[in-house]
């Protein structure tokens, strides 16, 4: 809390307090008062009570003295003498009452004289009537002044009476105040206090409030600031992860290598996320899928046409949140009814020519998330396939000879040490093939340089279409050509030889609007260990032969060291 606002609030607290303080101290004081001017009330009332005691009892008295004057009974004496010392004990006790107000006091004490005169006339009439006789007695009470003290006695208890009555009026009054002194302290002091509390609480309440919206605020800001962090540590890691992805890319010697980066990278990337990258035939006609990881909800074609992908059609990323909402792409397959899948294509191309694209699915309703992560990891697919495919080329070009797609005489040097010592090491044969065109000067001469190429050409594809995998088909200069046979033994060879003889007699190719044909080709055939061990021994074994197929007459097969 502010220095400032906790002294309000103590100055708050020391006034409602300074006032309780003082309306309890006004209280007390007042509550004091009121009950003394209550005790004088009742004492005034008890004075005029003992007045009219004292009145009552001394009539009686002097009733008393009569009747037995009167009737000269016993009783009545007895009963007479009875009152006097009962009036004075009450004198006494008014006097006491009467102590503290001088005025009264004086009064009090004239009262019992004058009472005293009476009792003792009375008392004289009483002795005049026990000595001599009623007569005497009614004689006595006509020449003495009992009838004026009487009179006295009343003025003056009346005149008491009075001052009683007016001090009772006038304590009655204060009594009255200090009530309302009372009720007014209570009335107004209390709930001022209270009023002052409950401000205080009020503004407690809305700092408390206030505080506790500023911390809610403070902890969302924090929880913002939390997945901001989160999140940079998120960008960091995922920046992190596709550099690493772009570094592996960029060391992978061929395109199945790089597909397998890509699943490793984009399965720990996007964890829940099936996917499947598809890349075009070089003819541009379909897309094949190669690789994929996760389970796709919605499955996808393996062999689709590019028309069938939204991405590959607009080249641009294709995203769709539920498969069942539309727009998904017609190579997908319709997952079950109420099951939601979001979908993504991302296109691959590189060199303004398109590779393919990578599928993404995962459950939806989409987008599925993190989808920059996936485009950046597309972008450095599509450079690493572009950059393969280039390497590719080149690597292809280099050799490849250009006009018949067979490998070239320097490929054939590299390759040829190589499958002999793998064949040597495996304890397997190779058979070398040398083949030679034959009359091509001829042929060259009927159909122009042109009709030769396109000649050498088809026979380069009739070549590569009877080669197996591991076969090696090689232009070896001119109208010659080599092709290594690895592990193939003497009866395969020449049965491999005669079915390219056979072959070529059979083929035409189209030139200028027609098609041309009829050539041949002469084979020679040597073995590995069999007839020679050096890749130039075999080299010149079979050239051996070819020179002695040629030599026999041409369009036929002769293996080495036959003749
Ligand atoms: N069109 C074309 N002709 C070529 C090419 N390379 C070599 N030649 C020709 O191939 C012919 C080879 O002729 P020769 O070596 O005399 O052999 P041949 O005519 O086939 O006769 P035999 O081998 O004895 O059957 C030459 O006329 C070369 O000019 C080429 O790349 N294209």
């Amino acid at each position: 809390m502010p220095h400032p606002m906790r002294t309000r609030y103590l100055l708050g607290f020391g006034l409602a307090t300074g006032i309780m303080v003082l309306v309890g101290a006004s209280i007390m004081l007042a509550t004091q008062r009121f009950r003394a001017d209550t005790q004088w009330v009742s004492h005034s009332q008890e004075v005029i009570g003992r007045l009219a005691q004292i009145r009552a009892t001394l009539l009686d008295g002097i009733s008393t003295q009569r009747s037995y004057l009167l009737t000269g009974n016993q009783a009545y004496r007895d009963q007479y003498q009875a009152v006097r010392p009962e009036i004075r004990a009450e004198v006494a006790r008014l006097a006491s009452l009467l102590a503290d107000n001088p005025a009264q006091s004086q009064r009090a004490s004239r009262l019992g004289d004058l009472i005293d005169k009476r009792l003792d006339s009375a008392s004289e009439a009483v002795r005049v009537y026990d000595d001599a006789g009623l007569v005497d007695a009614q004689r006595y009470l006509g020449r003495n002044r009992g009838y004026e003290l009487m009179l006295g006695i009343q003025q003056l208890m009346a005149q008491m009476q009075d001052d009683e009555q007016r001090l009772l009026a006038q304590r009655s009054r204060d009594s009255a105040r200090s009530a309302n002194i009372l009720m007014v302290l209570g009335a107004l002091g209390i709930p001022l206090s209270l009023l002052i509390m409950w401000a205080i609480y009020a503004q407690l309440s809305r700092e408390v409030r206030e505080r506790e919206a500023a911390q809610a605020k403070a902890e969302d800001l924090n929880q913002d600031l939390g997945r901001s962090v989160s999140g940079l540590e998120r960008a960091t890691s995922d920046l992190r992860e596709i550099g690493h992805y772009a570094g592996l890319l960029q060391g992978c010697r061929h395109v199945p290598e790089a597909l397998e980066v890509t699943r490793v990278a984009l399965g720990r990337l996007l964890p829940d996320v099936a996917g499947t990258v598809y890349l075009l035939r070089a003819s541009q006609d379909y897309a094949e899928a190669e690789i994929c990881w996760g389970e796709h909800l919605a499955p996808a074609h393996a062999l689709l046409l590019p028309q069938e992908c939204w991405a590959l059609r607009r080249v641009q990323p294709h995203f769709v949140h539920d498969v069942h909402g539309g727009n998904a792409c017609s190579h997908l397959d319709q997952p079950a009814a109420g099951v939601a899948v979001a979908t993504a294509c991302l296109p691959l191309s590189a060199q303004n020519l398109s590779l393919g694209f990578i599928y993404l699915s995962a459950p939806g309703p989409g987008p599925i998330a993190r989808m920059e992560i996936a485009s950046a990891a597309a972008e450095q697919l599509s450079l690493a396939l572009g950059n393969l495919r280039l390497q590719e080329t080149l690597r292809q070009q280099s050799i490849r000879d250009a006009l018949t797609g067979l490998y070239n005489r320097r490929y054939l040097e590299e390759s040829l040490p190589r499958e002999l010592s793998r064949c040597e090491r495996r304890k397997l044969p190779l058979a070398l093939l040398m083949l030679d065109l034959d009359h091509f000067k001829a042929f060259n001469d009927a159909h122009g340089h042109d009709g030769g190429d396109a000649l050498l050409a088809g026979f380069g594809r009739l070549l590569l279409a009877s080669c197996r995998g591991e076969d090696i088909p090689c232009r070896y200069g001119g109208e010659e050509f080599i092709l290594i046979l690895p592990e193939a033994d003497l009866r395969t060879a020449t049965h491999r030889a005669e079915e390219i003889r056979t072959a070529l007699e059979a083929m035409t190719v189209p030139h200028l609007q027609r098609t041309i044909g009829g050539s041949t080709v002469s084979i020679g055939i040597a073995l590995f260990p069999q007839h020679a061990g050096t890749g130039d021994e075999l080299k010149r074994m079979a050239d051996a032969a070819l020179y002695r197929a040629k030599r026999n007459g041409r369009n036929r097969v002769e293996v080495a060291g036959a003749a």
